[in-house]
């Protein structure tokens, strides 16, 4: 693949030449493009009482969600606790998704570290322990240097090295650190970039970027199901949604809803999602998504240290919020 300064130098023709030519050294062409269109639960990582990974629960899990019509799983998206295990862990759990995963099912994994070097090592992991696509999330720890030309040599680097397509992973809420709008724009045009997943939830920017790439094959995603509705409004073509591990079908109708453009009906189930989704995201985080799993029939379990379990009156306010807008 070319490096970044070349690739930006040539014609809307020679990147259309070398487009089709790297696609088919990766064995996809522009035929048989990857359609990220669809619903899919950032999948959480169960753990026994002593912190290890539930492979057991996992596969558990894997069952249920294979009766819902989701598109695919994300697996190491930030729900999966993904900072916390270690390398040889964030595969095997690809690894053992991939295994229980029904055929047709994409499988998108989080291969996102802090080093553009250590990012490239796990993508190819990712990719040979089944991964169809790899979701690769903003660096962050030196977030005052994560300017745009560090964020497009970093992701334009992984995608020329990647063997699977990627899709750019936005979560400032996490991070600190939103992919610049120009960043994201610039890096749509390369041939191995597929998409974007956009946790902000601002829906102006979420607009512009499908408005500004219109020309490339670039898909977002919703990064979140509060505004899933209003993302698709502004052409999104789905949602990466922790919610879907809890409420997977009501957010697969909420999908089939806004694409088949009933949207007075897509606009009362989307309202009464969005109470839950902030309390099991931003307001009470993973510990709280876990715990109302285990309510919803999912092994949810504990977290692994130092994220808490939640207390007493934080679990009052998460049954709270499902059960006045039905869901409980
Ligand atoms: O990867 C994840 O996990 C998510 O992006 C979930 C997201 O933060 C949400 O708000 O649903």
């Amino acid at each position: 693949m070319l490096c970044a300064r070349v690739w930006r130098a040539l014609s809307p023709l020679g990147r259309g030449a070398h487009l089709s030519a790297w696609r088919q050294t990766l064995n996809y062409s522009s035929a048989a493009r990857l359609d990220l269109s669809g619903i899919y639960p950032p999948i959480g990582t169960p753990f026994t009482d002593k912190e290890d990974v539930d492979y057991q629960k996992l596969e558990e899990n894997l069952q249920k969600y294979a009766q819902i019509p989701f598109k695919g799983l994300v697996v190491q998206g930030s729900n999966g606790e993904y900072p916390y295990l270690t390398e040889e862990e964030r595969v095997e759990v690809v690894r053992t998704v991939r295994r229980s995963l029904p055929a047709g099912k994409l499988l998108m994994a989080g291969s996102g570290c802090e080093s553009t070097r250590a990012t490239v090592q796990l993508t190819e992991k990712m990719a040979a322990a089944g991964a169809d696509a790899v979701l690769v999330v903003t660096p962050c720890f030196y977030k005052g240097k994560m300017d745009s030309r560090a964020l497009i040599q970093h992701f334009t680097k992984v995608a020329d090295c990647s063997p699977v397509p990627v899709v750019l992973y936005s979560v400032p809420a996490n991070t600190g650190l939103e992919l610049p709008l120009d960043a994201t724009v610039e890096l749509a045009q390369h041939p191995n970039i597929f998409g974007l997943k956009d946790s902000g939830g601002d829906i102006t920017r979420i607009g512009l970027i499908v408005h500004k790439t219109k020309t490339q094959d670039f898909q977002v995603l919703a990064g979140s199901a509060g505004f899933l509705m209003a993302a698709y409004c502004v052409g999104a073509v789905g949602g990466v949604c922790a919610l879907a591990n809890i409420l997977g079908r009501e957010l697969c109708e909420l999908e089939r809803l806004c694409v088949s453009g009933h949207w007075e009906e897509a606009r009362v189930l989307q309202q009464r999602l969005i109470e839950p989704n902030a309390t099991v995201t931003r307001k009470l985080g993973v510990p709280a998504l876990k715990q109302a799993m285990e309510w919803f029939g999912f092994h949810g379990g504990a977290c692994r240290s130092p994220l808490q379990p939640l207390t007493e009156a934080e679990t009052q306010q998460l049954r709270r919020d499902f059960s006045s807008n039905g869901w409980l």
